[in-house]
């Protein structure tokens, strides 16, 4: 089909203009159900199943130090994803998080030709102290996402929060985000510093992952 017809068959996706507009206020966006409760729930086995396999790693930090220092800043442990061979749960992951790409691409002319998506677990007791995503030397990354993979027991004394630190005029403010399952947040990497609170009580699980340019 060529550019015209392309053009054409543009259909406005009221979700996605709604993401693309919190991104120009504010630099980040929250989408409640972005996943099923089923979605969420195969994804959910998915991770548990790999994570009991033993096929998850101890996160790095950009700058190789020690294991104690790195404790000290990030304690998750994470699986990076294949999308090309991504497992039936992974799949309906990727399809949703491509047509959003094609839709930012299409709208925003934002230049996203990769992306990059690890599972992580945060077992009870660990946290991600404040950083900016670029704190991994990456400038290439654009927009960080994050999808909560918890099922609807967790609860606000679970901690976890996702903590996004946004300057309105002038002033910084600290915004607190539950990590609910099937709610996904997606900020600007380059722009937003944020941590993961404190885990108590349970593991923390989710996909995170970074939309990027060149
Ligand atoms: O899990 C989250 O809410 C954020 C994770 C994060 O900041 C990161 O992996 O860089
Ligand atoms: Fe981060």
């Amino acid at each position: 089909m060529n550019k015209i017809f392309d053009q054409l068959e543009f259909v406005e996706n009221p979700l996605y203009e709604s993401i693309i507009d919190d991104l120009l206020q504010r630099k980040y966006s929250v989408i409640d159900n972005f996943f099923t409760a089923e979605e969420v729930e195969v994804l959910r086995n998915a991770l548990l199943m790999k994570y009991e396999e033993d096929q998850f790693k101890k996160s790095a930090i950009g700058n190789k130090t020690n294991e104690l220092i790195e404790k000290e800043v990030r304690g998750d442990f994470i699986l990076w994803l294949n999308e090309a061979d991504a497992g039936k749960a992974e799949e309906v992951f990727f399809n949703r998080l491509n047509n959003l790409i094609d839709y930012l691409n299409r709208t925003c002319f934002m230049g996203i030709l990769h992306k990059e998506f690890h599972y992580a677990v945060y077992p009870e007791g660990t946290f991600y102290k404040r950083h900016l995503d670029t704190f991994q030397n990456d400038g290439r990354r654009k927009l960080s996402i994050v999808c909560y993979l918890n099922d609807d027991t967790w609860l606000e004394e679970n901690g976890g929060e996702l903590t996004i630190y946004v300057n309105e005029n002038a002033n910084e403010q600290a915004v607190d985000l539950y990590p609910l399952p099937g709610r996904m947040v997606i900020f600007e990497s380059q722009e937003l510093e944020h941590e993961v609170q404190r885990v108590q009580h349970s593991k923390r699980l989710s996909i995170t992952g970074w939309l990027k340019t060149r």
